[in-house]
Parts: structure tokens; sequence; C-alpha cells
């Protein structure tokens, strides 16, 4: 029985008997499976402290010992592992019990190789589903497809091609530019093209997140590390173990655990918070920001040693305006995907709006680009958008860039509208993120949110 990468388990086998030991190992490795073993609990502790197992095949009976007692204290070490209980004949009852205390499954000896074989690929299904889930919880947002990165343009083309050369390779990539430029959907397209495809693509989001909270979001923590850690958690390096770790916004990035992370893209060596024991994640880093690191470092605000650990390679997508051969053909994509998903006639552009769309600036990029089509497939009644319906006609110079929306309470819009209208100038008029936060009474997590929400 052969296992897809995806399935691939790390497994730990607990069992005082040598013969079981060797024998699970065998059958299990044989099928692609990464296995440790333990003959006793103390031997367990250190291995689930070393690694993040997926599956753990524990004997009831180690010796005199029932290991009954233990599970609820392995649930607590790894609140994640499925643990299958390995009984014989006549030991089913306590199987039984076990399974109310959080096993996951049983299995009574002797175990004949398709038996192991099929426990472990139906854990794989549910373990691949729980890594997919998380990696959704931890912010993997509407995903693109790579393919729709094709590009007319040749400076596009350029960083494609770049792109394509170095997403097969373990080095770190560093993603530039505007928001709303892909960086994101870059960062993704690089793990599908890369060998780490079938594992976990995981993101974290760096802005608002204080030290605390980013040291406990990148490599968890253990129950108790501080108030409200009323369980153990994985780190997104955990998630990402075999995968990619994409870190968004890096320029973000709390000073204070610069050091950790520099470590960690080193030494790919790392502890969880309230956990002295160290260790170790295969984790290929990809990360982006719009700010410029450089200048930051020069401002004592960036670690020079960590910008060039993380821009091994650089790539810089271009602003939307400077490839405006694609506005078009991606309007159009975004058109159908939206006229199907709501259920709409449009179909295709009139000559006049593909003219507004072309000579809009497009200071939101792609992301103001798909706000904009969404709303028109909304809007246009017909077969064609026309340019009334893109919303763009109501831009006026109000704050002298001709950027603002020129909207005022009262006028006959949403409220949304003018949400993104009042939040757009503000931030044209503020020095940094935090200052305009601190002018619209928001945090600076919320406003992230709405900037892209809104597509600013
Ligand atoms: N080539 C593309 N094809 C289709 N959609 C795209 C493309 N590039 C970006 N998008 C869409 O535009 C939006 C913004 O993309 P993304 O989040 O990757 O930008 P970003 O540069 O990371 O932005 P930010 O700096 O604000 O995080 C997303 O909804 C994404 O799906």
């Amino acid at each position: 029985m052969t296992t897809p990468p995806s399935h691939r388990l790390r497994i730990l086998v607990v069992d005082d008997d040598r013969h079981i030991l060797r024998s699970f190992r065998l059958c299990l490795e044989d099928a692609g499976h990464l296995v440790s073993t333990a003959s006793d609990i103390a031997g367990a502790e250190r291995r689930l402290a070393e690694a993040v197992f997926d599956l753990c095949f524990l004997d009831l009976r180690l010796g005199e010992e029932s290991t009954l007692e233990w599970l609820p204290r392995a649930k607590q070490l790894a609140p994640w592992l499925r643990v299958v209980m390995v009984t014989g004949e006549s030991s089913v009852p306590l199987a039984v019990q076990a399974i109310q205390l959080g096993a996951a499954d049983f299995l009574v000896k002797p175990c004949p190789a398709e038996v192991l074989l099929g426990t472990a690929a139906r854990h794989a299904e549910a373990s691949v589903l729980r890594r997919r889930l998380d990696a959704l919880e931890a912010g993997k947002k509407d995903e693109e497809d790579p393919s729709g990165l094709a590009s007319a343009s040749p400076a596009m083309r350029r960083v494609l091609e770049l792109a394509h050369q170095v997403a097969d390779t373990d080095a770190s990539v560093l993603i530039l530019g505007e928001s709303g430029t892909g960086k994101g959907v870059m960062a993704k397209a690089i793990h599908d093209w890369s060998h780490r495809a079938s594992q976990s693509f995981v993101t974290i989001n760096c802005p608002g997140l204080s030290s605390e909270l980013i040291a406990s979001e990148l490599f968890g923590h253990v129950r108790g590390a501080f108030t409200g850690a009323t369980e153990s958690k994985l780190g997104r390096v955990d998630q990402a173990d075999g995968g990619t770790l994409f870190m968004d916004e890096i320029g973000d990035f709390p000073m204070a655990m610069q050091p950790k992370l520099l470590r960690f893209i080193q030494d790919r060596e790392y502890e969880r918070v309230g956990d002295p024991v160290t260790r170790k994640a295969d984790v290929r880093i990809v990360a982006a920001t719009n700010r410029d690191l450089p200048a930051m470092v020069a401002e004592g605000n960036f670690r020079e040693d960590l910008l060039y650990r993380l821009n091994v390679i650089t790539l810089e997508l271009p602003p939307l305006r400077e490839h405006a051969e694609d506005i078009i053909d991606l309007a159009q994509r975004f058109l159908q995907r939206y006229a199907d998903a709501y259920r709409r006639p449009a179909r295709g552009f009139s000559p006049a709006a593909q003219e507004r769309l072309l000579h809009y600036e497009w200071p939101g990029n792609i992301r103001e680009l798909k706000n904009v089509v969404e709303r028109a497939a909304i809007l246009a009644r017909g077969e064609q958008v026309g340019p009334d319906d893109l919303g763009l006609g109501v831009v006026v110079a109000s704050n002298g860039d001709g950027r603002g929306h020129g909207l005022r309470a009262g006028d006959p819009v949403t409220c949304d509208d003018l949400e993104r209208a009042h939040i757009e100038a503000v931030l044209a008029q503020s020095d940094s993120l935090d200052a305009a936060a601190r002018t619209l009474g928001i945090d600076s997590s919320t406003l992230y949110r709405k900037r892209k929400r809104y597509g600013l």
C-alpha cells in the first residue's frame, strides 16, 4: 500500500514488546510514514516533547501497567494527537473505556499489516482534513489558482519567471509590492510550484500582534503558559511543518521577537511559550511587505541580519497601473466569477467601461479591481457592465491626488462606501498606519482588516 505524500503521518508506536515495535515500524515505514518508537511512558513523553506526532499506537499494557491513566496526560501534552489503543483479545472492555477517555480507535492484536495500514490511512485522512481546517482558520482566504498569475506584461513576466526558478528550492523569498498587488497569491503560487505542494501552506498576519501574542501564534504554547492558556496549542510553524509558512506584512513583526524569528530561520529551532524543550520544524519561509525594509533597518526598526535571511530571493510585484495590459483580462475573470456566484446577467464590459478601467490609477491594485468588479457584477442590469456600474465615476480630487472618493455624510450612498472613502482619506493624510488607526479610533488590526476588505 503506497501513501500519497499529503497522507504521510508522523507516528509514535509505544509498546514494551521489541518484536511488535519492529514489525509496526517496518510495516508503517514501508508505506511512507515517519515512525518513532518508545517502550515505556517516560520514553513516549520524551518523543512527544521532541516532535509533533499525528498518530500514536499505544499498547494498553506496558508490563504490568495499564496505559489508560496516561491517556489524559498524552492528550494534554498533544491535544491534536490521535491515539489508537492496541490491545489483546481479553482487554476489549478496557479499550472501550479508553475510547471514552479520548482514544480515537482501537486495534486487537495480532494486527495484520493490512489492518494496521488501513487504520493509519483512515486517520491520515482525518489528520489531513484537520490540517486543512487549521490552515483555513489561520487566515487562508479566497485562494487564487496560480495559473491565474499569467500576464501579458513584460515586467510581470520577469517576476513570474524568477518565482518559477526559485519555487522548488528551500530558499527564503521576500515579496515586495504595494498593498493588493497579489503578494499573498504569489506566495501561494510559490508553494504550489514547489515540492512542498502536498503539505500545508500556512499564513501568519503580523500586524496588530504583540510580541507575546506573536510568540504563541508562531511557536505555540503549553497549557498554563499564560492567563487564558487553558489548552496546549500548536503554533503556525508546527502546522506548516513540511510545507510553507507565509509571513504577511513582515515589516510589522515586533522588534522584540525578531531574534527568535532569526534563530528559527537559521536553525529551524524554536521553543513553545512556557515550554523549555527545543523543537525543530522543516518550514520554508516566504515573507511579504509593502514597507521599505532597508529604510526600517536604517531607522533601527528592523534587524539587518533578519532582512538578509529573509531576502535570499526578492520578488518585486509591480503595481497594477504598471501592468495595465492585464487589467481587462483580470476584470473579465473576476466578472465571470462574481456574475456566476451572484447569478447576475453581466458577461462583459462596454467599450466605455473598459476605457474607464484602463484610465483609473488603481491605488488599491488588484484587490481594488476585484472589489470594483464584484460590485459592478451585482449592479449591472444587462449583459454588459457600463461605466456607471463601476462606481469609479464618483472619484473627485477631494484630497488633491485624485484618489479620494469625495463622498460626504448625507450623500445617497451606503455606509460601507462612506466608511471606505473616509478611511482612504485618513490614510492619505497619515504618516503611518498606527497614526491613521489612532485618528479613526480603531486598533491597527481592525484597520488592517478594513483596508483589505475595501481594497485600500
Ligand atoms: N493575479 C491575480 N489573479 C487573480 N486575483 C488576484 C491576483 N492577484 C491578486 N489577486 C486578488 O487580489 C486580492 C489581493 O491579493 P493579495 O492579498 O495577494 O495582495 P497583497 O499584495 O498580499 O495585499 P496586502 O499587502 O494588502 O496583504 C486578493 O483577493 C487576491 O485574490
